[in-house]
């Protein structure tokens, strides 16, 4: 940009500033700021003021507004190390590739460790007292074995604190404060309790006897916490201005409404109670942990080392370039952000006394405990149903009042929303253990909507309350892999082997792994042979050249293998585990094939290397199944090293499958053996190697995602071990 224009739109911004805040100063407390917003033009100015604010903030930290927003390709790991082809932006972007190992590697080797430790959130809800109010985990007294996954076979010891007298007293306070507050506003929460189940797990108990359709509670939408009905709403629109054309913007909202309640408003939030009682820690987040031996494990999975690599660095990007300055641009947001940076004190003095010699920045961690705070816990719903829920003003009794929507994000489709109490109640699947279903329903004023759990039979004192947190949307979108519950919830619910809709595993395949596989089948079926790693070695740098060669005609380097139970899309019928095969059998011909030309010559046109009558290279092979009718078929191949029968690639997945079996068996071996250790403090050294924290017998890892990883690892296992008995029928029949 050029000095002319950089100085026009200073003095404009400042022009604008210094009107708005002649204009609006009178009027920012926030029921004024509320009353402003609801006038139409009132709105408007107030809106485009904040992203003249906002953007005037910016170029003063040296950020052109004009400047393109911040993209995920700013915190693709590979750009800030080894690789000087990927450095620049285009190569950034065109090698982006969350599947990448040196991705999940690099993202390990720069992650800050710990993201927030207990210490730091005590500062940061100080006004809440002791510091494991809002455990997952012991409101009351737990027992301290927690039993998990039956099909794994593993009972896992804890040493858990148990809360004291003190605390328990506090919270039972809070919850009590919290129920009259939603009750207060038109919900009805009297027939819950929070509790602790056989597991140690707090959550909702039925506090009497409860019949079947009976609705068992109902929360407001109102109440709900998110950027449709925060005291802020009115001005989100100008500080998340920058947010609408960066990828999944809408998944952090909710995480900062609640860092703006809890910066800003702290213990005078309408949601302080609510507040207080969330959970301090989420160490089963894959996108939180940090430690080498949980990346190994990871290494294993890749769809959830993808994902989780990709999450923590959009988490990045959000911290530091998106919700900071959102929140700064927000009333009260600037001193809020001073005072995180100065460690949560009020004065640079106070800090230094108070954390020894100044404390570190408290914004990321505050963002991070946010992040996973709001999304183990919000629900989504439509803006439509937002603006439902939230049109009603009044509330009865005079209670905390709650500045209601007022503008809507035309950008956000669904808004996540963190509804108190409701999202106390822990998960069951429909039809495996679910006894209450969510609901959104009329709330008592007849104006608005409420979300409501409604029994689906009848319910015993005391009995915990569950509801399908995936339900009908998973309905619509088809299974959910279990990793992906790891990814979004910290936990993987337990299906108990007998849910196969849910259990699915991805894998890559590279050229290593077709190799072994071909050396693999070789050994076993001609048992002569001894030389397979010889064999795996050498097919495996022709398997690599004729890919690399097939490349450049747009086939990939390496292949996802989707593994999962068949199942029918309600729309189209179609079975897309099938389309999936389909596509990496392609993949397989393509590295097998040329590997049968003697000569190595360039790859002809597609249609001279279908061979007649091999129904698996048919495209309609779909239709047929996997196996076709040239199972058993094989070509003999002469090389100048070695000499055997190339199979087909049938066969060769078949393999892969078989090998990917075994490698999640001693995954969970590993992993099993990691939970003999009791001492679970040993601290994490971040780049100690594997082997070294292997030695210490994993004693680092933390509990939930021992849990969450080891259900993976056994689902993974289920999914292979059916995909297996299916390929096998298919090929003998
Ligand atoms: C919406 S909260 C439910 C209430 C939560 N237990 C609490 O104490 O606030 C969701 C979190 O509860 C835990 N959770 C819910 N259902 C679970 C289940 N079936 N097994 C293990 N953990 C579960 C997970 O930590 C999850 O991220």
């Amino acid at each position: 940009m050029s000095t002319f224009v950089r100085l026009g739109l200073v003095v404009f911004s400042a022009g604008v500033a210094a009107l708005v805040v002649a204009l609006v100063m009178p009027y920012t407390d926030p029921e004024s700021l509320a009353t402003l917003a609801k006038h139409p033009i009132g709105a408007r100015v107030l809106n485009l003021s904040t992203s003249a604010v906002h953007s005037f903030a910016r170029l003063l930290e040296g950020v052109s507004p004009s400047a393109s927003v911040p993209s995920l390709h700013h915190y693709h790991p590979l750009s800030a190390n080894v690789s000087k082809a990927v450095q620049t932006a285009t190569a950034r972007g065109s090698d982006l590739d969350w599947a990448d190992q040196r991705v999940w590697q690099l993202q390990q080797n720069q992650v800050l460790s710990p993201f927030y430790t207990e210490d730091e959130l005590s500062k940061l809800l100080h006004w809440c007292g002791g510091s494991s109010n809002g455990s997952n985990k012991h409101v009351t007294g737990s027992p301290a074995v927690i039993n998990f996954d039956s099909d794994v076979g593993n009972t896992i010891t804890m040493t858990e604190r148990k809360a004291s007298e003190g605390e328990n007293i506090a919270v039972k306070a809070r919850f009590a404060r919290l129920a009259h507050w939603v009750a207060a506003t038109g919900g009805d929460v009297s027939k819950v309790q929070l509790g602790v189940d056989g597991d140690g797990l707090r959550g909702l108990h039925a506090n009497g006897s409860i019949e079947a359709g009976e609705v068992v509670l109902a929360v407001p939408l109102k109440v709900g916490l998110s950027a449709a009905t925060f005291r802020a709403a009115q001005v989100l629109a100008g500080s998340t201005s920058a947010w609408r054309s960066v990828e999944d913007a809408d998944m952090f909202l909710d995480a900062l409404v609640l860092s703006y309640e809890v910066a800003v408003h702290g213990d005078r939030s309408p949601w302080a109670d609510y507040l207080c009682l969330l959970p301090r820690s989420y160490d089963g987040l894959p996108v939180h942990i940090s430690d080498p031996w949980v990346a190994s494990l990871l290494s294993e999975l890749p769809a959830l080392r993808r994902l989780a690599a990709k999450r923590r660095a959009q988490l990045a990007l959000f911290g530091n370039d998106l919700a900071r300055p959102a929140l700064m641009a927000l009333p009260g947001g600037r001193s809020a952000i001073l005072r995180l940076t100065r460690g949560g004190s009020d004065s640079a003095a106070a800090s230094s006394s108070a954390s020894g010699g100044g404390g570190r920045d408290l914004w990321l961690p505050l963002w991070h405990w946010a992040y996973a705070a709001a999304k183990t816990r919000s629900v989504m719903l439509a803006a439509e149903d937002v603006r439902h829920g939230g049109s009603d003003g009044a509330l009865p009794g005079g209670q905390r009042p709650l500045r209601l929507p007022l503008s809507m994000l035309d950008w956000v489709q669904e808004y996540g929303m963190m509804l108190p109490i409701l999202d106390m109640a822990n998960h069951a699947f429909d039809g495996r253990g679910a006894n209450v279903a969510y609901q959104l329903l009329p709330d008592a004023s007849g104006t608005g909507l409420a979300a409501a759990l409604v029994a689906l039979q009848p319910i015993s004192p005391g009995q915990p309350l569950l509801f399908d947190y995936v339900g009908s949307a998973e309905l619509e979108e088809g299974p959910a892999c279990l990793d992906r519950w790891l990814l979004e919830y910290g936990f993987v619910p337990n299906t108990a082997g007998s849910d196969p809709a849910r259990d699915c595993d991805t894998f890559e395949v590279t050229a290593p792994d077709i190799a072994r596989a071909v050396a693999r089948i070789v050994t076993t079926e001609h048992s002569t042979e001894t030389a397979a790693p010889a064999i795996a070695s050498a097919l495996e740098s022709q398997i690599k050249e004729r890919l690399s060669y097939r490349g450049k005609d747009g086939l990939p380097a390496r292949f996802e293998i989707h593994v999962r139970q068949p199942y029918e899309d309600h729309q189209s019928g179609t079975q897309d585990h099938v389309a999936q095969r389909w596509a990496v059998l392609q993949w397989l011909k393509a590295a097998l094939w040329d590997t049968a030309h003697e000569d190595g010559r360039a790859p002809e046109p597609a249609s001279e290397y279908e061979r007649p009558g091999n129904s698996a290279m048919d495209p309609s092979y779909g239709d047929k199944g996997v196996g076709g009718d040239d199972h058993g078929k094989r070509q003999h191949v002469e090389r100048t090293d070695f000499s055997f029968d190339l199979v087909s690639p049938q066969s060769v997945l078949y393999a892969l499958l078989q090998g990917r079996w075994e490698q999640l068996g001693d995954l969970k071996h590993r992993v099993g053996q990691g939970a003999n250790g009791a001492a679970y403090a040993v601290p994490v050294e971040v780049g100690k190697d594997v082997g070294a924290c292997e030695a210490a017998n994993g004693a680092f890892m933390s509990e939930g995602l021992r849990r969450g990883l080891l259900a993976v690892a056994a689902a993974g296992r289920r999914a292979l071990r059916r995909a297996l008995d299916q390929e096998s029928k298919r090929q003998h029949a």
